[in-house]
């Protein structure tokens, strides 16, 4: 196959584009796509860094007069397009290069001077990876037999919002470039597919399933040598002005060479000096979520990457994650717990939206440097730095890194030094996802004991949430504006929706086609979840009462918004209530229409952070959406305890994968529903899933 795009349009001087696209064919008879980010001048990297401004037809035409102005010319190695390009022509260029219009109108920039790889070119094998977002297969490339990843990216493509924002992980890849972070080697589509599939070099391993391995423990040089390449990759992120934003230890991979790649830029963003546009405080998986975050700030920076990057630190060493919260709530308490309460000070200078409110009443001492006496003083000191509550304590990923500058900071001048990435042991491959299916193997055998031993068979029970965050697309094209960027993994409604045709039109026809079971299932979740066996809690009137809390059923002293079995409805456990009132300096009032004053008050007193937090979540970037799962058999965690079962932190680990609920708003009742719709979707799914495997 040729060159399909390799062609000038028209001259600049009548204000039309000059459009260069170089498309090489490659042995399979696809066709790579050229680089257009190498050059730090080209064409996408100006595009993301002056506000994406092809987002659509009407805005890209507004931001052409603009440039006719004042604009530049911006030139890359391999294409050239003067700013005054016709979007028209650009996506008649892209279609003709095999983009379907979908993605063309909605995102084109993503793909520039890119053309899409064809499915046929790859033999897709075993399926390695479940995300939030995406499913991940391994693929053999038939030309030349070489493993690739192709990460299938769940998205709703007759929604814009949804197409920007998966194509902002595109944008995103292209601009980053380094031997410690994932490399996007390509996409696959078709003009009639509504499918993506973008192609990664395979990684053998991802720091999860190593870490969580029990015959696998790191010496200290082989934590270094990964600290070492981890830090050197959000170094190039940062430096480029890119925060991950879900940094934690199932994205990051390791191949049989040792060498470490950080992935899933799903979530990833730019900060640009023009742009102090507010964020969503609803990134970063819950384990690995900093302070900040938690405390709903919305104005935060690159330091977040760093919280992520110690809790990694932290596993590597410790063999597990440190701080597993089960909630947002938890998750800060447990937080203040391990690092100590911030000073006045803290409090005093940060502009945390009701700051005030996450105040605990105790003053905790932490107790950081005593779990890490039994490192050196250098490992500990970087641990406390990076787990540092106050942001502008934690360094920076350069600082970390030439630590001979700091003297508290030797960590990597300290014998032993980093190992060889090459000296590092080869594992059998190690994945989270192979973690999460011993555990249900496991899980499995065990209930096959329970029945063999007469106990009868318990009808499986998903306790499910109403997931009331709220998303707010307007908030999202703020963001996508102002940032260039765009915002949008963020309405389920909205993915779900268009996830079922697309699938359904999958050319790869996956063995396991979750989406056209979900598009079956659009009726009444109550009466299709009950037939199945599952137990939803959905009158509408209870939702603002239990909403967020029902998922976490309570066992847990600290665990706040539990609710106690009895009951499910609106009950609150008393011993969660004063977790809550005690850690963050709550007033009781009683507001309300509860029958039961003091149920009244403690379900008022223990949900308004939360609350807070969604009032916030409505005005800000669009927040990604979490979901709860089968917290039925939740266990409670002790604090710095005893985590020596590596079963029990997969389990954990699955279920706080996503963020605990917010509580809702009565009049939210319709987007609740939906989503818990798509909540019994997801769990028939994931059940469907383990059962034909
Ligand atoms: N290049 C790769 N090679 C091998 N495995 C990979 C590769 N990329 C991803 N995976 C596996 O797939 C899993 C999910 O991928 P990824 O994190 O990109 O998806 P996601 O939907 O964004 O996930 P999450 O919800 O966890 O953020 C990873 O944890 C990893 O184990």
């Amino acid at each position: 196959m040729g060159c399909v795009c390799s062609k000038k349009l028209e001259s600049v001087a009548s204000g039309s584009p000059v459009l260069e696209c170089i498309a090489a064919p490659d042995n399979a008879g696809g066709l790579h796509y050229v680089y257009p980010s190498k050059s730090p001048s080209g064409a996408l990297d100006s595009d993301l860094k002056e506000g994406g401004r092809s987002e659509d037809r009407h805005k890209g035409s507004r931001d052409l007069r603009k440039s006719k102005k004042g604009g530049s010319l911006r030139k890359s190695s391999t294409f050239t397009i003067k700013l005054g390009v016709s979007h028209r022509h650009v996506d008649a260029e892209q279609i003709a290069a095999g983009w379907p219009a979908w993605l063309t109108s909605a995102a084109s920039e993503a793909v520039y001077g890119m053309v899409p790889l064809r499915a046929e070119s790859f033999e897709k094998l075993d399926k390695i990876g479940q995300g939030t977002y995406s499913s991940v297969f391994r693929a053999r490339e038939v030309a030349t037999g070489r493993m690739v990843a192709l990460k299938k990216v769940r998205f709703d493509n007759f929604q814009p919002e949804s197409i920007r924002f998966m194509a902002r992980e595109i944008m995103i890849l292209r601009r980053l470039d380094h031997p410690n972070i994932m490399k996007l080697e390509g996409v696959i589509t078709s003009r009639l597919s509504s499918t993506i599939y973008l192609v990664f070099e395979y990684m053998e391993h991802d720091l999860s399933g190593l870490s969580s391995s029990t015959d696998i423990r790191f010496n200290e040089a082989q934590v270094k040598c990964y600290m070492k390449q981890l830090l050197l990759a959000v170094e190039h992120c940062h430096l480029r002005g890119i925060m991950h934003r879900d940094i934690k230890a199932s994205n990051i991979l390791v191949n049989n060479d040792g060498v470490l790649k950080l992935g899933d830029f799903g979530l990833a963003n730019i900060l640009t000096s023009k742009n102090r546009q507010k964020l969503t405080s609803r990134v970063v998986t819950l384990w690995y979520r900093p302070p900040e975050l938690l405390m709903g700030s919305t104005s935060y920076n690159v330091s977040v990457d760093l919280w992520s990057v110690g809790c990694v630190f932290t596993e590597l060493l410790f063999g597990k994650p440190i701080l597993k919260g089960r909630t947002e709530v938890e998750q800060l308490h447990k937080i203040f717990k391990l690092c100590g309460s911030p000073p006045e000070e803290f409090w005093k200078k940060s502009k945390f939206p009701q700051g005030d409110m996450f105040k605990p009443q105790n003053n905790y001492e932490g107790y950081l440097l005593e779990r890490c006496k039994d490192f050196p003083t250098s490992t500990a000191n970087l641990i406390q730095s990076f787990l540092s509550i106050d942001p502008y304590n934690r360094g920076t990923a350069s600082s970390a890194l030439m630590s001979e500058f700091r003297p508290l900071h030797l960590y990597f001048h300290t014998q032993p030094f980093a190992c060889d990435p090459s000296t590092l042991p080869k594992y059998p491959p190690k994945k989270e996802i192979d973690a999460k299916q011993r555990d249900e193997a496991r899980r499995k055998k065990n209930r096959g004991r329970t029945r063999e031993s007469g106990i009868p068979k318990k009808p499986r029970r998903i306790r499910q949430t109403f997931e009331p965050y709220s998303v707010s697309n307007s908030a999202s094209k703020e963001e996508l504006q102002d940032n260039g960027n765009f915002a949008g993994r963020n309405n389920s409604t909205q993915m779900y929706k268009g996830r079922g045709s697309s699938m359904s039109r999958d050319p790869m026809k996956p063995s396991f086609d979750s989406i056209s079971e979900m598009s079956q299932q659009t009726s009444s979740s109550q009466a299709t979840s009950a037939s199945r066996g599952y137990s939803v809690v959905t009158a509408p009137g209870q939702v603002s009462a239990s909403s967020g809390f029902a998922w976490a059923k309570g066992q847990n002293d600290d665990a706040v918004t539990t609710l106690s079995s009895r009951s499910q409805v609106s009950g609150m456990d008393s011993s969660n209530l004063g977790f809550v009132t005690e850690t963050f300096n709550l007033p009781k009032d009683d507001r309300g229409t509860r029958s039961n004053p003091k149920e009244k008050e403690m379900y008022e007193t223990s949900t308004r952070p939360m609350q807070m937090q969604l009032k916030q979540s409505e005005k800000t970037e669009t927040s990604n959406v979490y979901y709860s799962q089968d917290h039925s058999t939740a266990t409670p965690d002790k604090e710095g305890g005893d985590h020596s079962n590596n079963n029990q932190d997969n389990k954990d680990r699955e279920k706080v994968k996503h963020s605990g609920p917010l509580l809702s708003e009565t009049q939210k009742i319709e987007e609740l529903l939906q989503r818990n719709e798509n909540n019994i979707r997801r769990a028939v799914r994931r059940s469907r899933f383990y059962r034909e495997r």
